[in-house]
């Protein structure tokens, strides 16, 4: 049941106390509230996705950056790339980043979480043992074209009665047929892989994405649906911003968020993603103390490792000018053409906003002329580590976002050899005729560096600033069962805890992550 303030609850206190409806939020309140003798108050700083044509509509996802639906963070000077700071976005909305991303769905390989499982201690974290969350949170749909997608997808590796829609793209795209072919040409270096969900995803396939029927699947339209959240037992309480999780009574047990008079009698829950979950931490007290101490924070328990370890993906992304009108660029410019192609999705749910945006750039604004192919390069296993930290006792200012962007050379090696790669995919025959010229006349060394210091952002994939160690280790912010290392009462469920990159994109890995943290809690509570 969505509340409006929190004098609205009246069987208090709840069980549990959720912060944060996004990627990892949704899930946790879904799964608990499964028993209905089980209370969860869901607390989420931005507003209801209800009506929100951009966020539902697929293809206007570039609408949504820099909007009312984004925190719209900016990172501090990098110093690896001329000094630049970089837009960062995160969903300010229910659903929270599901709400406003790009769609893709990806795992990672079965080496990133058989990784997870090592540097954990903790063997539930390893490929295997995550199928049935895999599964638990996945329905692989028809694309809403209906085409024959044989041979473009392994069922095996899919879940077909999960809560998150996926499909396959739904609307033909010019570039389909070339890129296929290139990778019979240059199969050797460019395989065809037929799933990249497989659990090996090297090689060149066919996108997969949290889309319905053409329309986003969220967290909030999936697990906050209507049957969900309807719930009793469930109370959302949207437009509220939690500031500090106070202690109770009890040293060293949190068990109150401020704001509420009454806290959850078994525990908080933290879910306010990679930038906001280490920045409530410190506010409340927890975190390294040199640096609380510096501003005047009151110390309540020494954890030196929140907030470092941030870590995010660098991505270039390549605008080949191409030869063609057949790309989102002609649509982007026009307001005629857009406004046709938005109706068609409205009225049969078809057209080309039915996947995300893809081959050019619905931008907004739209480049002045030009078709462009987007090819990008990104580090999806960075090695670069940066951090986040506060510059004020004032929870409401936002924190400071230091990438640390290629602070590692090898990163930058990376971009480097990719960027050379796309060059030599597209010299395939099918090709020819299409591409007009590079985005860059760069080949050396030193003239690719001064390309990627010019051009180079974020995937908005950060992660790793609460992250997992073992039980007992000295270093990290949670035990492998999410608990945070010697308090009682407070677990943090969201990409924060990634203790490194699977090497993917983040969603999937986070409603992983948060599908087995709530059976964790279920067993804790036997509920
Ligand atoms: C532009 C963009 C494109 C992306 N594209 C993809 C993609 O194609 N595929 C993919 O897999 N991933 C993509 N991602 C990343 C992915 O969506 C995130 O990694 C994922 O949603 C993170 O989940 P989370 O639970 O950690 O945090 P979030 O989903 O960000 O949820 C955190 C929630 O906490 C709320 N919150 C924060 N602070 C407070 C507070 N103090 N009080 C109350 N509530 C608070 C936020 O408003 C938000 O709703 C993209 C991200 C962006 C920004």
């Amino acid at each position: 049941v969505v509340i409006s303030t929190l004098g609205d609850l009246v069987d208090q206190p709840v069980d549990f106390i959720v912060v944060g409806a996004g990627a990892g939020g949704s899930v946790i309140a879904n799964r608990l509230t499964e028993n209905l003798d089980v209370s969860v108050l869901l607390i989420e700083a931005g507003g209801s996705n209800e009506g929100v044509l951009d966020v539902a509509v697929p293809g206007l996802e570039s609408f949504l950056i820099n909007s009312a639906w984004d925190w719209n963070f900016t990172s501090t000077p990098q110093n690896a790339i001329n000094n630049r700071t970089l837009t960062v976005s995160r969903g300010f909305i229910l659903g929270g980043t599901t709400s406003i991303n790009q769609m893709v769905y990806t795992r990672g390989s079965s080496e990133d979480y058989d990784r997870w499982a090592n540097l954990t201690d903790d063997e539930g974290w390893s490929w295997d043992n995550l199928q049935k969350y895999i599964r638990k949170n996945e329905r692989f749909t028809p694309p809403v074209d209906h085409h024959n997608t044989t041979g473009q997808f392994d069922p095996s590796v899919h879940g077909f009665d999960g809560i998150v829609s996926v499909s396959l793209q739904g609307f033909p795209n010019g570039i389909d047929n070339r890129t296929i072919e290139a990778t019979r040409e240059l199969s050797a270096e460019f395989p065809y892989n037929l799933d990249m969900n497989s659990g090996f995803q090297l090689g060149i396939g066919w996108v997969q994405a949290t889309i319905g029927d053409g329309t986003r699947s969220s967290s909030a339209t999936s697990y906050l649906a209507p049957s969900f959240i309807s719930r009793p037992n469930l109370h959302v309480l949207p437009n509220t911003r939690v500031l500090r999780i106070l202690e109770t009574e009890q040293s060293g047990s949190f068990r109150m968020v401020e704001l509420t008079q009454d806290g959850a009698s078994k525990e908080v829950i933290i879910s306010a993603g990679t930038i906001m979950t280490p920045h409530i931490l410190m506010h409340s007290g927890i975190g390294d103390f040199e640096e609380l101490e510096s501003l005047g924070i009151k110390m309540i328990h020494h954890l030196p490792s929140v907030g470092k370890n941030l870590t995010e993906q660098p991505i270039v992304r390549n605008k080949w000018l191409v030869n063609s009108t057949a790309t989102l660029e002609t649509i982007a410019r026009n307001d005629t053409l857009l406004a046709e192609v938005t109706e068609e999705w409205e009225r049969r749910g078809m057209g080309p906003l039915v996947d995300p945006p893809s081959n050019g750039a619905l931008s907004h604004p739209a480049p002045a002329t030009g078709n462009f192919l987007t090819f990008s390069t990104a580090v999806s296993a960075p090695t670069s580590r940066g951090t986040i930290s506060l510059n004020s006792s004032d929870p409401l200012e936002y924190p400071l976002i230091n990438f640390n962007l290629f602070s590692s050379t090898f990163d930058r090696f990376v971009v480097r050899e990719a960027y050379r790669m796309t060059k030599k995919f597209l010299a395939a025959k099918s090709w020819d005729g299409y591409i007009l010229a590079p985005p860059t006349n760069a080949t050396t060394d030193e003239e690719l560096d001064e390309y990627i210091n010019e051009n180079a952002a974020t995937e908005n994939h950060p992660v790793g600033t609460a992250a997992m160690s073992p039980k007992g280790a000295t270093y990290g912010v949670v035990d492998p069962d999410l608990r945070i290392k010697g308090l009682a009462g407070l677990r943090i469920v969201d990409a924060s805890v990634f203790p490194r990159f699977p090497a993917a994109h983040t969603q999937v890995p986070v409603y992983i992550v948060a599908e087995r943290a709530a059976d964790l809690i279920k067993e804790t509570w036997r509920i």
